[in-house]
């Protein structure tokens, strides 16, 4: 395969009046595989469409490798994709629908019969599906239709992959298993691919970078650990996972949080309103005096799962497991100072 990078240089789309996109600045480097994930209706699969040239009405500019295909249309840009909703063609055979994108080829273009029908052979080897080349998709389950439609996609050697949650209609263990043989395929044949996902985890375990988009713009974009260790803001850690939000004046370069006896967190922020946001596992539980209730508390594992009543609002922290827990009715004080702590603009 000839994978490309792809760089998106002002990159706006709309919608009648209505921004989809807005100002993405965006390169992907050649062979990386980088999630694209946001809330629904922030723009993902129509950034997708953009850079496929299926959505012919944006601005900006478009490259994949060094060829400027901002004015390219989608059947010369060389992209493969995986849509959800991408339907298998029915009537056709498994090995009629990898064939089809270089059937469909201006003759010029178009390899001999006998290559075709090798290189499809190769392709349902690759996606483990050569036993069932003669059966329709309406016979297969849909983790097998979704590696048909990974091989029709590879077919045409595409520089860049695109994938719209292609694994949503699968059950969360074929799911698991196909999203990390698809990995090990990107890296054995050296693909450049770009995956949208709802799934935060998803994108946490399979991808090199992750991009975070919120109504239209980009608001992040780094390593899994980079999101998580450096979040910009508090929308960013809350996306990327489980987490605690409490309200908080800065007063001297320390956080106070509101409605909440715990101590006051140092930061380098300036004085006004701020958020701090934890993960359950970062809160820090101390027994004994406290503003703190306990109400539930459920060893899992190595974790002691606690729910706290604390100013009348119930959280939950999740502790490492120690031989006396916390009871119901224990009260408690609760350390946030492996919060991250953002400041909000008044
Ligand atoms: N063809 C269209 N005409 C008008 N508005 C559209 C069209 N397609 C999408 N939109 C709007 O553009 C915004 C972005 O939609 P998009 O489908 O890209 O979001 P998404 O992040 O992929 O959402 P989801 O996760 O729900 O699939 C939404 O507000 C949507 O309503």
């Amino acid at each position: 395969m000839q994978a490309s990078g792809v760089e998106l240089a002002g990159i706006n789309c709309l919608f009648g009046q209505t921004p989809a996109i807005r100002d993405i600045d965006l390169m992907v480097p050649k062979g990386e595989f980088l999630a694209l994930v946001g809330p629904s209706g922030a723009g993902k699969t129509t950034l997708l469409r953009v850079i496929a040239g299926l959505e012919p009405g944006y601005t900006g500019r478009l490259s994949i490798g060094t060829r400027d295909v901002t004015r390219v249309p989608a059947r010369e840009r060389n992209i493969g994709f995986v849509f959800q909703s991408y339907a298998l063609f029915g009537h056709m055979s498994v090995k009629e629908n990898v064939a089809f994108g270089l059937r469909v080829r201006p003759w010029r273009r178009r390899p001999a019969r006998h290559v075709i029908a090798q290189r499809v052979r190769e392709l349902l080897e690759l996606v483990q599906v050569a036993h069932l080349a003669n059966r329709r998709p309406g016979q297969l389950s849909g983790g097998q239709r979704q590696r048909v439609a990974l091989a029709r996609a590879l077919a045409i050697e595409p520089e860049l992959l695109l994938l719209d949650e292609p694994f949503g209609a699968l059950d969360p263990l074929v799911r698991k298993d196909i999203r990390s043989w698809l990995r090990g395929l990107h890296d054995r044949l050296g693909l450049t691919s770009i995956l949208v996902t709802h799934d935060q985890g998803e994108a946490i375990e399979v991808a090199d970078r992750i991009a975070l988009l919120r109504d239209g713009a980009l608001e992040q974009v780094g390593t899994p650990e980079q999101l998580d260790r450096h979040p910009v803001n508090a929308f960013v850690h809350q996306f990327l996972g489980e987490s605690v939000r409490f309200e908080a004046t800065v007063r001297d370069g320390r956080a106070i949080p509101h409605l909440l006896e715990a101590s006051a967190i140092p930061v380098a922020l300036p004085d006004g309103p701020a958020v701090i946001s934890i993960r359950p596992y970062e809160i820090g539980l101390r027994g004994g005096e406290g503003a703190g209730t306990v109400l539930f508390a459920r060893r899992i594992g190595a974790f002691t799962r606690y729910e706290i009543d604390i100013s009348g609002r119930v959280i939950e922290a999740l502790a490492p497991a120690i031989d006396v827990p916390l009871s119901p009715g224990a009260r408690c004080t609760l350390d946030l100072s492996r919060a991250h702590v953002f400041g909000v603009a008044a």
